[in-house]
């Protein structure tokens, strides 16, 4: 089969252009597939992110987004049921306790699982600037084993914004929260309209999450100011 030529990008690998992809076109649903990798190191014009005022003090629960979600819904049982706290400015803290449905190899974490759980706690971060935003870009390591039965004490900050797009890093450590640091991440996250669910997602969770009478827990299941 034919290909075009192989392009440099800022990764330094080679990206081989495929047949029959959409160039020049962007949106929740045809984002090319060509499209560039932009770094994760914020602009020179980019802001430092500020904490709505109305975000929950530091220490305070944030409690689930979202009854359904994967990361921190309370009612799917092989969930990860993360639960996050605000902290000081933009950073919030978590814990995920790694449970034998998580495993990947025998008796530990499957790297998906911990992937999710940094995604969740960086997701989150969103809720303290009152930003409905979803993750375009996450870039992990993983430096160590995690056992199942392990509490995986995650931290997380917001380090900049630049227009739609939010920079901020992860970490995830073993032992305790001051333990070795077992799986690290650094994320993009992409401001998006409340329109980006209800026109993507499947209509029968969109109709039950919007028709809650508690407008805090609509709110949050969107992230959106309420
Ligand atoms: C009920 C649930 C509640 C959910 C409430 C939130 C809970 C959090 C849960 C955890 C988080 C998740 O799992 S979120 C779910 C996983 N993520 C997703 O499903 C996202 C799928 N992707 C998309 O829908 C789209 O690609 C978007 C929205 C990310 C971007 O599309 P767009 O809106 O058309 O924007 P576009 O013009 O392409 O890009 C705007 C700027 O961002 C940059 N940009 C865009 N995408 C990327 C990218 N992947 N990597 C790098 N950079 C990117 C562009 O270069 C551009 O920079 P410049 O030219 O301006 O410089």
């Amino acid at each position: 089969m034919a290909r075009g030529p192989a392009q440099a990008t800022d990764t330094g690998r080679e990206r081989i252009p495929r047949k029959g992809r959409v160039s020049g076109v962007s949106g929740a649903t045809n984002r090319p597939e060509s499209a560039g990798r932009p770094s994760l190191t914020p602009p020179p014009d980019a802001t430092a992110p500020a904490r709505h005022p109305d975000a929950p003090a530091p220490g305070e629960l944030l409690g689930a987004h979202y009854d359904q979600c994967f990361g921190c819904g309370e009612g799917l049982p092989h969930g990860l049921h993360l639960a996050a706290r605000a902290d000081e400015g933009v950073s919030v803290t978590a814990e995920f306790t790694v449970q034998p449905a998580h495993q990947g190899a025998p008796g530990l974490a499957h790297g998906g699982v911990l992937a999710t759980a940094l995604d969740e706690t960086l997701g989150s971060l969103n809720w303290l600037r009152r930003a409905i935003a979803v993750t375009g870009r996450l870039e992990s390591d993983f430096l160590r084993p995690v056992p199942v039965g392990s509490v995986l004490y995650l931290s997380a900050r917001c380090t900049a914004v630049a227009g739609r797009k939010i920079y901020s890093s992860a970490e995830g450590r073993i032992g305790g929260p001051d333990g070795p640091v077992a799986v690290r991440a650094e994320a993009l996250f992409i401001e998006v309209k409340l329109d980006h669910f209800t026109q993507n997602g499947r209509p029968e969770e969109i109709r039950a999450a919007m028709s809650d009478p508690d407008q805090v827990k609509v709110a949050r299941a969107f992230e959106v100011n309420p």
